[in-house]
């Protein structure tokens, strides 16, 4: 997994590879600004664009000093800098690139008050005014200029973090942010990147290696993780040779309602599609013939015995509340489920809202439980946040004080740990955003726990690889979730083979 890291850890990788590697300052300047050139080339691989790097005078204007400088060697002659210079203070490095700038040729304004603005026809403006130096929300000369360069509507490609963003922390909704469609940033993604109010600040983003000390960021504190590809392969276990069904476990999943049968459907089906060596699925009655007809690989625990007390015993694992409902009989379920407390649990949809309405059982939970949540289930269940940031701040207190895993959907899902943790799952696209898609993905926990993987790796494989069987569907504009479905087994299959 990725360590992600805060702007000041940043400085401090940043200082520690200066003094370890070793290496300049200046020379880091420019490994940041060689990469941020590889990765522009991609995005704009016309030589003749007309481009203007607006600069700071801190690092991340020196970048772009040093940027305009790179283009040029790089056969890109049409660029213009445009300093903006609000305050006397300049960086060593942006000083030194200067100098450099100034033998190239490469026009440069200073911008020093607001009055009036240089004009501007650049195709592509480069953002390089502030980075992780950002310490206060943009105002004054420097906000009016945010604005007016908002307002010309160009395509804008941010240097490490557009500016005005910060890189961790909550997200202002009425922050003046400079919108950037692409930002390259260095080294790893910040922190800020995966929650949704982001998305007025940019719309994708690249990261390149600058050569920073990756021990160092390795080894720094701090619960932010990034799930990689390479943590799925490590974690999935081949099926062994005589092996049998009973080898991969006994999934149950209760849920279901006449209404909402579907949700029922689509979970059992997305467990047995993940491995779970038998799957089992509670419903009402009225679901058996539509049960038989769409996975008929799936057995039945009548809803009727399971009320009556049937035994838990023989399940390794269970998932409870997809189309559930909310009635007395589905809280009777829940709680007998939770006082049984012997099974690896999965909670999500309708259970988490039967949760949110008797928090008392919260307290029942078992160690290492995982609760799925979509934004407004976690908001019913633990209270209204004022931004992503805190949403995801007050997961991590729940999930310390209940034992919790939490695992909070959206674009980016936050797996949020007991221990402390929050892994962040990248695979994923908007196709995805169409009702059933979470039961699928509830099914795939249960066959995971089922399948003795530890609950947190349960968890991390269903979201990656759900996310993934997404991906392969990028072409499609909405995928209907058991389309998902039909991809899990070949994609486990993929990450259990050799890389
Ligand atoms: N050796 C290094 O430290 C490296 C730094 N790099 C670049 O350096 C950037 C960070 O540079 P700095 O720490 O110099 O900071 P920035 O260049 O991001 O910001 C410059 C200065 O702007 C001022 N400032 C902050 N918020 C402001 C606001 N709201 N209004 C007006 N002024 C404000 C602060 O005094 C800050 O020091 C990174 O984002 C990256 O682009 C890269 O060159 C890689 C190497
Ligand atoms: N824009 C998106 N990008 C990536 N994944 C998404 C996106 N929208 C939805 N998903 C995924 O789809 C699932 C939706 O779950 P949920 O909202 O519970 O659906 P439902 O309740 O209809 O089953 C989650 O796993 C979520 O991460
Ligand atoms: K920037």
């Amino acid at each position: 997994m990725l360590q992600l890291l805060t702007s000041s850890q940043t400085r401090e990788a940043d200082a520690h590879t200066i003094k370890n590697k070793p290496i300049s300052s200046l020379d880091l300047m420019e490994s940041a600004s060689n990469a941020f050139i590889y990765a522009f080339k991609q995005d704009v691989p016309t030589i003749d664009s007309l481009i203007s790097v607006y600069c700071g005078t801190g690092n991340n204007g020196g970048d772009g000093l040093a940027i305009a400088r790179l283009l040029k060697e790089n056969a890109y002659d049409r660029i213009s800098v445009k300093i903006a210079r609000f305050s006397a203070k300049e960086s060593a490095d942006f000083s030194a690139n200067l100098e450099r700038l100034k033998l190239t040729g490469i026009p440069i304004t200073e911008i020093t008050n607001t009055d009036v603005f240089p004009e501007e026809n650049a195709e592509v403006i480069i953002d390089a005014l502030i980075g992780s130096g950002l310490n206060k929300a943009l105002q004054g000369d420097l906000k009016s200029l945010v604005i007016h360069l908002n307002q010309l509507q160009k395509k804008v490609i941010a240097v490490d973090i557009p500016t005005g963003l910060p890189s961790e922390g909550p997200i202002d909704p009425d922050a003046c942010i400079l919108k950037a469609s692409l930002c390259v940033c260095f080294q790893r993604p910040k922190i800020n990147f995966f929650f949704p109010e982001s998305a007025k600040a940019l719309e994708r983003f690249k990261v390149v290696e600058i050569g920073l000390d990756e021990q160092f960021i390795q080894s720094q504190a701090g619960p932010w993780k990034y799930i990689e590809e390479k943590d799925i392969r490590y974690s999935i276990k081949p099926r062994k040779a005589f092996s049998h069904k009973g080898t991969y476990g006994h999934a149950l999943i209760i849920a279901g309602y006449t209404e909402t049968m579907g949700a029922a459907l689509l979970c059992a089906d997305a467990c047995l599609h993940s491995g779970a060596g038998l799957t089992t699925a509670c419903i009402p009655e009225n679901g058996y013939s539509a049960l038989n007809s769409f996975a008929p690989e799936v057995m039945i625990l009548p809803r009727s015995e399971l009320i009556l007390g049937k035994s838990l015993e023989k399940y390794s694992s269970i998932a409870i509340g997809p189309g559930l409902g909310t009635d007395k009989e589905a809280t009777d379920l829940l709680e007998y489920v939770l006082n049984f407390n012997k099974a690896r649990i999965v909670i999500d949809a309708d259970a988490i809202n039967i949760l949110a309405a008797n928090t008392e059982l919260l307290t029942k939970l078992p160690k290492d439980c995982i609760i799925c949540p979509h934004v407004k289930e976690f908001d019913r269940l633990f209270g209204k946040s004022n931004s992503w940031w805190d949403r995801v701040t007050l997961a991590l207190k729940k999930a310390k004080e209940f034992n919790l895993i939490i695992l909070l959907k959206n674009q980016y899902t936050f797996i949020v740990t007991p221990d402390g943790d929050i892994l962040i799952n990248p695979t994923g696209n908007p196709g995805m955003a169409v009702g059933g898609m979470g039961d699928i993905l509830t099914g795939m926990i249960a066959s995971f726990l089922a399948q003795s993987y530890p609950a947190i790796e349960a968890a991390m494989l269903a979201a990656y690889i759900h996310g993934a069987a997404g991906d392969q569907l990028i072409q499609m504009n909405s995928i209907p979730p058991r389309y998902i479905t039909e991809q899990i087994p070949a994609l486990i299959k993929r990450f259990t083979a050799p890389d």
